[in-house]
């Protein structure tokens, strides 16, 4: 009898920095119509998964996972889950990843690569065009997100003014020569603003002498408070040399509504929240060390002033 070979499973991965737009691309793609069967795997770092509910597609075919794993220890955990998703469920038609923005998609890539039932598509990355070369020059996260960017055969660019193009993407293939450059041009999301390329964040009162691969600290709020958004924006101001990232669904004081909070490359942006859960549920992502447990607790002491 002959043997039936199925076609194996082509599977994207989406990587790229904190913050610089993962998710809203992976919603680019569904609305322009992914197939029906395809399973989306969403790696937040950080113990409450907010991608998750930012994803507009079927609920049963998102796949979260948000136990804090590092790039150090993806590999295991996410083949782990593969693994188990692809034994319990309908065959998907196609697997989308969307790895945390500290990951290293050559790790995920490299899942797909050994496994017979998986075929390697697409290593996608997206790049804040007006941080690239702060990040990539950056002692503490230049290494991150070199790999990321290396690791790609599409480099996706977005907030980077036309005129800037030509000389970025020459500075950009010393990282990657050979992927596939595109540029953000259409659906630009409505808080979009064209930045000038790399304005560098003030420098902060605290150095970090060691940049140790994957120092990265998390924490997240969740509960019935409100908070205050003037005092919080001043916070994430302040501390923005160690916050890398900050998202999330907040309770508004004094009213009580439930927005979206966006922080990213030192930008701060409030949307209205769609698929909303009715508490606060809020992640912070930056560099361990003193200065990040300072903005810790002074986000905590908000909390408890805002009782
Ligand atoms: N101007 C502009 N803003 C964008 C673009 N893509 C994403 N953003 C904004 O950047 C912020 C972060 O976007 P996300 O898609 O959540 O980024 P992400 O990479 O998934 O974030 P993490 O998963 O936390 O690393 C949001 O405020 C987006 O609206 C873009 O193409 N242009």
């Amino acid at each position: 009898m002959p043997t039936i070979k199925c076609a194996p499973i082509p599977v994207t991965v989406i990587g790229g920095f904190l913050g610089t737009g993962k998710t809203t691309y992976l919603n680019r793609l569904i609305q322009g119509g992914l197939r029906p069967d395809a399973l989306i795997i969403v790696n937040d770092f950080g113990d409450i998964n907010i991608d998750a509910a930012l994803i507009e597609y079927r609920d049963d075919n998102v796949m979260q996972l948000s136990n804090g794993c590092i790039c150090c220890t993806l590999g295991g955990t996410l083949a782990e889950q593969l693994a188990e998703a692809l034994r319990i469920r309908t065959e998907p038609g196609a697997i989308i990843i969307e790895a945390s923005g500290v990951a290293n998609p050559a790790r995920i890539a490299d899942i797909a690569r050994v496994s017979r039932r998986l075929h390697l598509a697409e290593v996608v990355c997206i790049i804040d065009g007006s941080r690239a070369q702060q990040h990539a020059a950056d002692p503490l996260v230049g290494d991150a997100w070199r790999d990321q960017v290396k690791a790609a055969d599409t480099l996706r660019v977005n907030r980077l003014a036309p005129h800037g193009t030509r000389e970025f993407e020459q500075w950009l293939r010393q990282f990657n020569p050979h992927a596939l450059i595109q540029y953000e041009t259409e659906g630009t999301p409505a808080d979009a603003s064209l930045q000038p390329p790399i304005s560098p964040s003030p420098p902060g009162p605290i150095s970090h002498h060691a940049a140790p691969h994957g120092h990265w600290h998390t924490f997240s709020l969740s509960g019935q408070e409100k908070i205050d958004k003037a005092r919080l924006a001043t916070l994430l101001e302040a501390y923005q040399d160690v916050l890398f990232r900050a998202k999330g669904f907040m309770l508004v004081e004094p009213s009580g509504d439930i927005e979206l909070l966006q922080f990213s490359g030192g930008r701060l942006h409030w949307q209205p929240a769609l698929h909303a859960p009715k508490e606060t549920r809020l992640v912070f992502i930056g560099l361990s060390g003193e200065r990040f447990s300072a903005f810790e607790q002074a986000v905590r002491l908000l909390l408890k002033d805002s009782l």
